[in-house]
């Protein structure tokens, strides 16, 4: 379906192009505006949208004049103007307009450019940078627009999703400068996910940008925080430019930071794992207190391992113990190694302080807040964390989901069972587990065992499935033959 919406508009547009010419019938302005930098430093793009595939109307009576100095006054570097006609009812002279409003902005035009000719009409009318959509370009094609746009001055900026789009964003870099963004939706199901950006990162280069989805002002510091250094908000300023001021400056109010380190390594072993057994879910084995069982689960493919920060779980560790074991993965699996999380059950305790200070100092890489709210003092540990929800009821999926922002990308759910905190071996509901999966990824943990991981993997297509219990010989010692049972039948 990626491809069918791509290529309708981009055939569409071929259309256009034969009937109308590489003008759209605009008459050809000639350029008097200077060129500014495109993300040349940190900062947002707001973008000038009426309407798009995915959401039909968006902000079909939007002026571009008052939108583009609304957005000005926002702060924003950069504003997007979104050309194409027939899907987002954007036009070239939209582009003149924004211009006029915003004569400090950088101007970006977002549209399906198939030639370099269409780069010297976007400088013509005002444009500093271009889009440039990797995936309906080829090799040549790519990197003559993006040259074209170089030699007039301009910001090549190039929207990769894929890993071929990936090997193209190198070709591009290999001639020069560009700017370079992930797209956070998938144009086959329209769904957002921020940790595909997340995973990407690494790849694209000191200027990047992360695109759609940006809704909440955590949406946009938690895209700084990953490290890139710029987002495009497209729906969430055009709706209401008035508050665009609020995204803007979160974004520029946030840093790159631990939080954002550990999602990334998260989506970076997601891909991983999609790319080399797809329909695999993560692992993460919790309740380690040793290293010879570290060792083996991280030998077996275990992904993420969890320690017990809680003095009432039979599984609790302690802080020499875990540097220890931490030690241990990395000097064997080098960067390879699995991500170690501390697993932390109530507040004020010795337990937490020692699991947020690890996490603090890199020997964890997350902290798991089990059943238990995030304490301000993770947020400004700057680590990584995510909480885990025990469901008792449908009601609990609902806040759950309402919850659920893109500064938390992912919320582990357990089975509720009174007086037990976790680690109670038990299943959660189906129905329960259904009503979370039709709207999120599935991060699932309780009663998973050897013996039922095919069943869940068909019936419920975790991206992670988290267990302890299940592979214990006695309390905090696993049992290797029933890790070895588990990985043989996840696989
Ligand atoms: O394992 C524990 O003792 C524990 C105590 C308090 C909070 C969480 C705990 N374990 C978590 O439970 C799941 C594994 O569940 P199961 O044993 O496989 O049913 C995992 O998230 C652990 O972190």
């Amino acid at each position: 379906m990626s491809r069918d919406i791509l290529a309708e508009i981009v055939a569409k547009r071929k259309a256009d192009i034969e009937r109308l010419g590489i003008c759209f019938g605009f008459e050809r302005p000639k350029r008097t505006r200077p060129l500014h930098p495109f993300i040349a430093k940190p900062g947002t793009i707001l973008e000038v949208k009426r309407s798009s595939p995915s959401k039909g109307n968006i902000a079909m009576g939007l002026d571009p004049v008052e939108t583009a100095r609304k957005y000005a006054e926002a702060g924003t570097s950069a504003i997007s103007v979104l050309t194409e006609g027939n899907y987002f009812n954007g036009s070239l002279a939209d582009i003149l307009k924004v211009a006029a409003a915003a004569p400090n902005c950088a101007i970006l035009r977002k549209d399906f450019l198939l030639s370099p000719e269409e780069i010297d009409v976007a400088y013509d009318f005002g444009a500093d940078a271009v889009l440039l959509i990797a995936r309906i370009l080829d090799d040549s094609t790519l990197c003559a627009m993006a040259n074209r746009a170089r030699e007039l001055g301009m910001t090549p900026f190039v929207e990769v999703r894929t890993e071929d789009d990936l090997r193209k964003l190198k070709l591009v870099q290999k001639d020069g400068e560009c700017v370079a963004g992930v797209n956070a939706r998938d144009l086959r199901n329209f769904h957002i996910d921020p940790l595909i950006p997340a995973a990407f990162r690494k790849e694209l280069g000191p200027r990047a940008v992360f695109e759609s989805g940006v809704k909440e002002p955590s949406d946009a510091a938690f895209a700084r925080r990953l490290g890139f250094e710029g987002i495009l908000i497209g729906e969430a300023a055009a709706k209401s430019p008035d508050s665009a001021k609020n995204l803007v400056s979160a974004f520029l109010g946030a840093e790159p930071n631990g939080y954002g380190k550990f999602w990334k390594a998260y989506a970076e072993k997601r891909e991983e794992i999609r790319k080399n057994f797809p329909g695999k879910p993560l692992a993460k084995i919790c309740g380690i207190t040793n290293v010879e069982d570290a060792l083996l689960a991280a030998e077996l493919g275990a992904n993420m391992l969890g320690f017990m920060f809680y003095s009432k779980s039979p599984r609790n560790t302690n802080e020499a113990d875990t540097r220890k074991i931490v030690q241990s993965l990395k000097e064997k699996f080098k960067g390879q190694a699995p991500l170690c999380v501390g697993v932390v059950a109530d507040h004020g305790t010795a337990e937490e302080k020692t699991a947020i200070a690890l996490a603090s100092e890199g020997v964890l890489d997350a902290v798991q807040f089990h059943g238990v709210a995030i304490p301000a003092e993770a947020e400004s540990a700057n680590i990584g964390y995510y909480s885990t929800v025990r469901l008792q009821s449908m009601s609990e999926v609902e806040a759950l989901i309402a919850a659920s922002k893109h500064s938390l990308p992912r919320t582990l759910i357990d089975a509720y069972v009174p007086d037990v905190v976790g680690g109670t071996g038990k299943r959660i509901d189906d129905a329960l587990v259904d009503a979370v999966r039709a709207q999120e990824a599935l991060w699932m943990a309780g009663g998973i065992s050897p013996e039922n991981i095919a069943e869940i993997v068909k019936r419920f297509e975790p991206e992670l499935v988290d267990l302890s219990t299940s592979l214990e010989a006695t309390h905090g010692k696993k049992d290797a033959d029933k890790l070895r049972a588990f990985f043989k039948a996840i696989r």
